[in-house]
């Protein structure tokens, strides 16, 4: 295999047995009795054939007795990358999905946002949150919190402790008329922001970072948007917001920014649209909207159980893939009511089959696309994938050790089917009791450890 080996530091551990993974070209790339090491900083060494086991033991410096077997139903798969959800919304996930966006907002959401100054309530949501991504396989989590800055840094110290790799965003909104105790100044936004930025890299979490968080355009005025376009452009940070969820959100923004072309255009001029950012929803983008994208490289994320719960829209991907923009899956918690990234592999196989049903002409996503999309595709929407996304030597071992015969699992094999078949099972099936392993940055997070106390 070309490419295959990295001159690295000791191998730390190897594993040999199939792996599935996505690349470029490839949605679903099936490696059979493959070995794979990774390094003592957890990063892919080599992956190769089985039976270069001693050739590669012998450059690589590790015992072949110290190889560890996978099961026939075994397999490895990269971790999935949520690229949208709300930490500060699980509390209430599974329920409050009779309304739609605006007054679903203005009902559920900002009520209990507003909850988070309490940092008790904040320690207690955000550690059940990242638990349950994590058992569920979610390796990579891009975050909304609120509006308070200590809290959001608490989200942060509770990814690192568990180890789960986070895009963590301390939210921010200067205009609120629903709720409005639920808001801040433009000025008190633009500096908890700065210091939210600074003590979380002051923190040097190895696999935590800031992301600057305009909620989304309606909450906020030009005059923030701006000031926080010139932050991150000023240190080079990752932004994420919503845009055009729903028709009464875009006549919204029409009515509140009169001067741009389009929703996206408002963004583009605060400078909020770089190859750093990525947009939960896009339902309702014009194709000239997607172009814009394309242009600054931002990217969508597509949040199907969400846009259903509320009844916002139906995202057409394969539109998004034509236009040559980037896009990643996104929980949504908790418009979506599912933490779990297989739900959002599911749910995006429905919208696409709601769309074919429209048009039995459109060209239905394939399961290994949108296996592509939860892993691969996020790591680029979120512009990870020097890092993270698949099984490419160098890059951190993000990985997800799948049993699809796991005992007392969901899933009843009659018989062996294979690895292609076995992944089909996983992802319209499985859940956490299939999910043996979970791996990020060479790191073993699943079984969970708790962390010490201080
Ligand atoms: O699905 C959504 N959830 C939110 O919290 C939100 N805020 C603005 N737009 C939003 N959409
Ligand atoms: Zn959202």
């Amino acid at each position: 295999m070309e490419n295959s080996v990295r001159p690295s530091s000791a191998i730390a551990y190897v594993y040999r047995g199939t792996f599935v993974h996505s690349t470029q070209q490839t949605a679903l790339q099936i490696l059979e009795d493959a070995l794979l090491g990774v390094d003592t900083e957890g990063k892919i060494a080599f992956i190769g054939e089985g039976k270069e086991l001693e050739k590669l033991s012998q450059t690589f410096g590790f015992s072949t007795s110290e190889v560890t077997q996978l099961e026939q139903h075994e397999f490895f798969m990269p971790g999935m990358i949520d690229t949208h959800i709300h930490a500060s919304q699980y509390s209430y996930a599974g329920t409050a999905l009779d309304l739609p966006l605006l007054q679903w907002l203005n009902t559920y959401t900002f009520p209990v946002e507003s909850r988070f100054k309490d940092l008790e309530f904040a320690h207690r949501v955000y550690t059940q949150v990242v638990k349950r991504t994590l058992r569920n396989g979610t390796t990579t989590a891009c975050y909304f919190a609120t509006i308070h800055t200590d809290a959001s840094l608490l989200l942060g110290k509770i990814a690192n402790d568990f180890g789960q790799r986070a895009m963590v965003g301390k939210v921010c909104m200067d205009r609120n008329n629903g709720v409005k105790h639920y808001k801040e100044s433009a000025q008190e936004s633009q500096d908890e922001t700065c210091r939210f930025i600074k003590e979380l890299l002051n923190k040097k979490y190895p696999l935590v970072k800031p992301v600057v968080t305009p909620r989304f355009a309606p909450s906020c005025t030009g005059a923030l948007l701006g000031q926080l376009g010139a932050i991150a452009k000023n240190n080079n940070l990752h932004i994420q917001s919503h845009i055009s969820e729903n028709v009464e959100e875009v006549q919204l923004v029409k009515e509140l920014f009169p001067e741009s072309e389009s929703y996206t255009d408002v963004y583009h001029k605060y400078n909020l649209l770089t190859d750093k950012t990525v947009m939960a929803h896009g339902c309702h983008l014009t194709d000239e909207e997607l172009d814009l994208f394309r242009e600054t490289g931002a990217s969508l994320s597509h949040c199907p159980n969400s846009n259903f719960s509320l009844c916002s829209g139906v995202l057409n991907v394969r539109n998004v893939l034509k236009h040559k923009v980037k896009l990643g899956l996104g929980t949504d918690v908790a418009g979506g009511y599912s933490a779990s990234m297989l739900d959002a592999v599911r749910r995006t196989l429905d919208a696409s089959k709601v769309l074919t049903i429209q048009d039995p002409e459109h060209n239905t996503l394939t399961f290994e696309e949108v296996f592509r999309l939860a892993t691969l595709g996020g790591s680029q929407a979120l512009s990870l994938d020097d890092i993270t996304g698949n099984f490419e030597v160098g890059k951190d071992f993000d990985a997800l050790r799948v049993n699809v015969a796991a005992p007392d699992g969901p899933i009843d094999l009659i018989q062996y089917e294979g690895p292609k078949t076995h992944l089909e099972k996983f992802l319209n099936l499985g859940d956490d009791r299939n999910i043996m392993e979970v791996f990020v940055a060479g790191r073993k997070v699943l079984p969970l450890t708790e962390p010490t106390a201080e």
